[in-house]
């Protein structure tokens, strides 16, 4: 079977993308103990099913290759955070913290009813967040009375929440997001539309939020995802997606001990082009200037919050 393909008789999403094959040995010399704090397993189908309600259906990306890709960037860790396609039903991820060997964490996704002997059992397992989407495309809304219940029972275990939302439905979230008590960190900046002015309203309303609310943190990860004019991290770029950088290199100086970057590897839903991901992590020099900034970005924070216990 092809690298791409999807086992268990699913059949993927018309014009999806596979992930890219064989990246590049990235350039940039990371950090002794570096985390990719963004990334998913998808499947495989045939072990663990899609989900019925999921809003697309991906090519299959197995733990073993998201290891061997880990491998090869540079990384030690993984942050593997819970991917739509696999709504509530959180074995895929759990068995890939098992395989692990300790070396990943993560963020699941649960429904308002789960049980306390379900949560102490992801926890063991090494999940430490749960996840609340708000894209639209993605999934159907959850009332948030009832994500307010599920931040009652997970914040005694310590486990923060991760949001994922676009930079205009901010105004209408900013008070929800800004009573939830944890720690929160927000997928890919929030979204930002990056045609428009890093210093504009839509920008500003971002930074406010993380100005306001010092238990709130970012991945500034995803520029293949928010770039418009690129370049692509493709054919050896080295200065990929710079329309993006003035937005994160933002973020990560003024908030540099709340930052996190993360690959997004197996980059879902993905529409005109697959990065190198050994290229896409030649971006992160370009964000974080100085390896005072890249050792807190890849190393401190995320271990700060996925490890506090120490190795
Ligand atoms: O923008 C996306 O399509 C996307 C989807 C998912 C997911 O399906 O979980 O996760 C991401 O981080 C980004």
């Amino acid at each position: 079977m092809a690298h791409g393909d999807t086992s268990g008789g699913f059949e993927k999403t018309p014009g999806w993308l596979d992930w890219y094959d064989g990246p590049a040995t990235p350039h940039f010399r990371m950090p002794a103990g570096a985390v990719d704090a963004h990334c998913h397993v998808f499947g495989p189908g045939a072990q663990f099913p899609y989900a019925p309600e999921r809003k697309y259906t991906p090519c299959d990306a197995s733990a073993d290759q998201l290891f061997a890709l880990r491998d090869q960037l540079g990384f030690e860790r993984n942050v593997i955070v819970q991917a739509t396609c696999h709504g509530a039903d959180n074995r895929a991820l759990v068995d890939a913290l098992h395989r692990s060997g300790g070396r990943a964490r993560g963020v699941a996704t649960v429904r308002r009813d789960v049980t306390e002997e379900q949560l102490a059992e992801l926890h063991e397992a090494g999940v430490r967040g749960v996840r609340f989407n708000f894209v639209k495309r993605l999934v159907d809304r959850v009332p948030t009375e009832s994500l307010g219940e599920i931040v009652e029972k997970i914040a005694p275990l310590g486990w923060h929440v991760v949001i994922y939302f676009e930079a205009e439905d901010l105004p209408d979230l900013y008070d929800f997001f800004s009573g939830i008590p944890t720690d929160v960190v927000v997928d890919h900046m929030g979204r930002p539309d990056v045609t428009k002015d890093p210093d504009g309203p839509e920008f500003g309303l971002f930074l406010r939020f993380m100005r306001e609310n010092p238990n709130v943190w970012t991945k500034v990860s995803c520029p293949e995802r928010l770039s418009v004019t690129g370049p692509r991290a493709l054919d050896g770029e080295q200065h990929a997606y710079t329309d993006v950088v003035p937005f994160a290199r933002r973020v990560v100086e003024e908030f540099p001990d709340r930052v996190l970057w993360g690959t997004d590897w197996p980059h879902p839903n993905l529409k005109d082009h697959m990065p190198d991901d050994g290229l896409l992590v030649d971006y992160i020099p370009q964000i974080a200037t100085s390896s005072d900034l890249q050792q807190r970005l890849l190393v401190d924070n995320p271990r700060r919050l996925y490890w506090p216990e120490g190795d």
